[in-house]
């Protein structure tokens, strides 16, 4: 049986560590506030971002993460991209030497542009094949409530990515393993941009044409920056490329559709922000770092470029939607 401990109590995290509870592991949950742990303990249930959802009986959570970590063999790193590196540093001396450590967030790093699995290497001093990711189509609430999804478990040790599929096979939820991780986190990064833009598109009332021609392009300018980057093409016709992508542009439970869409309505960034109540839309910063990447392999990403000046120059959607259909026509 896998000890997990899974550093993170938002949406993802306390719906993943429901899902190796449910899967058989020993699993405790680490929440940043006390009163979290304390109600997850007391109530079985996390107030905050599942209030409705009644949590496995032998899932424990705390606040003190030395000891969430204790004894663990698989450390799940739940927290946001751009909070990743300093968080990990907080816990990397009480770290179980060998223990996996497996990412769930989806984003870049602003100014290193690194990627999720690097700043874990980088901040834990581990070799990379101690490092995993989990990305694919998983809208958090669906999944607590128990709907069927699939994922991807990318890790260079297959046998660490077939011991993490073990610790989180459910009925309902159905990891596939992988060893590109470069394309597997390009894939979860690179579709919360693509949701942006979808986003303000049914923001402005555009339809299902509109929608699936971001789509579609969203994945080619991912896939041609992943493969730029060493990834291989295939895997942005997976699950953590084309699954994740179409999951997160065509739900309403997506924040950065959601999002994307309360800027196409003509919101502020401040005011989008706002309604998020705290919570993270990653596309939102990964637009500038994917952007930076995207300048230095010389790699064309035009969509990406529009989200990045309606979040951070202040161009109006239009402006975006109109310098898109500008562009130079080409073959496909
Ligand atoms: N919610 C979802 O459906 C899914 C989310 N993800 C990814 O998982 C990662 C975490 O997402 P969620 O759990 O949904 O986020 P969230 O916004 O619901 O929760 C973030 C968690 O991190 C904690 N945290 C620790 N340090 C923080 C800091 N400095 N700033 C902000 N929060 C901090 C918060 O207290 C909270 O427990 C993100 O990268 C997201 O893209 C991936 C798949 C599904
Ligand atoms: O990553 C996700 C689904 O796979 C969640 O997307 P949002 O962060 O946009 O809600």
């Amino acid at each position: 049986m896998a000890v997990v401990a899974v550093l993170g109590a938002g949406s993802w995290g306390t719906t993943f560590a429901k899902v190796l509870s449910d899967a058989g592991s020993e699993v405790t949950l680490w929440a940043r506030r006390p009163e979290v742990a304390h109600a997850v303990r007391s109530t079985g249930r996390n107030p905050e971002y599942l209030p409705d959802v009644q949590l496995p009986a032998g899932l424990r959570a705390t606040s003190d993460h030395r000891e969430a970590l204790d004894g663990a063999d698989t450390v799940v790193l739940a927290v946001p991209s751009q909070s990743l590196r300093s968080n990990l540093a907080g816990w990397v001396a009480d770290l179980p030497p060998g223990a996996t450590l497996l990412s769930l967030a989806k984003g870049v790093e602003l100014r290193t542009l690194e990627r999720m699995s690097e700043v874990v290497r980088e901040v834990a001093g581990v070799p990379a094949d101690q490092v995993a990711v989990l990305s694919g189509p998983n809208l958090a609430r669906e999944i607590a409530v128990g709907q069927p999804t699939a994922t991807v478990i990318a890790c260079t040790d297959h046998d660490r990515a077939v011991a993490l599929q073990q610790a989180c096979t459910t009925g309902y939820f159905r990891p596939y393993t992988n060893t590109d991780v470069v394309g597997c986190e390009l894939g979860g990064a690179g579709k919360n941009v693509i949701a942006l833009a979808c986003g303000m598109a049914v923001g402005m009332g555009l339809g299902g044409n509109t929608t699936a021609t971001i789509i579609t392009r969203g994945l080619a300018e991912v896939a041609r920056l992943g493969v730029a980057l060493g990834a291989r093409q295939e895997t942005f016709a997976g699950l953590a490329g084309l699954g994740d992508l179409v999951a997160t542009c065509s739900s309403p439970l997506s924040r950065n559709r959601t999002f994307g869409e309360l800027l196409g309505r003509g919101s502020t960034l401040a005011q989008a922000q706002e309604a998020a109540h705290g919570q993270v839309a990653e596309g939102v910063k990964t637009c500038t770092a994917l952007r930076e990447l995207a300048a230095r392999h010389r790699v064309e990403v035009p969509i990406t470029d529009g989200v990045h000046r309606v979040c951070h120059e202040g161009a109006p959607v239009s402006a975006m939607a109109r310098e898109l259909l500008g562009r130079s026509t080409k073959p496909e």
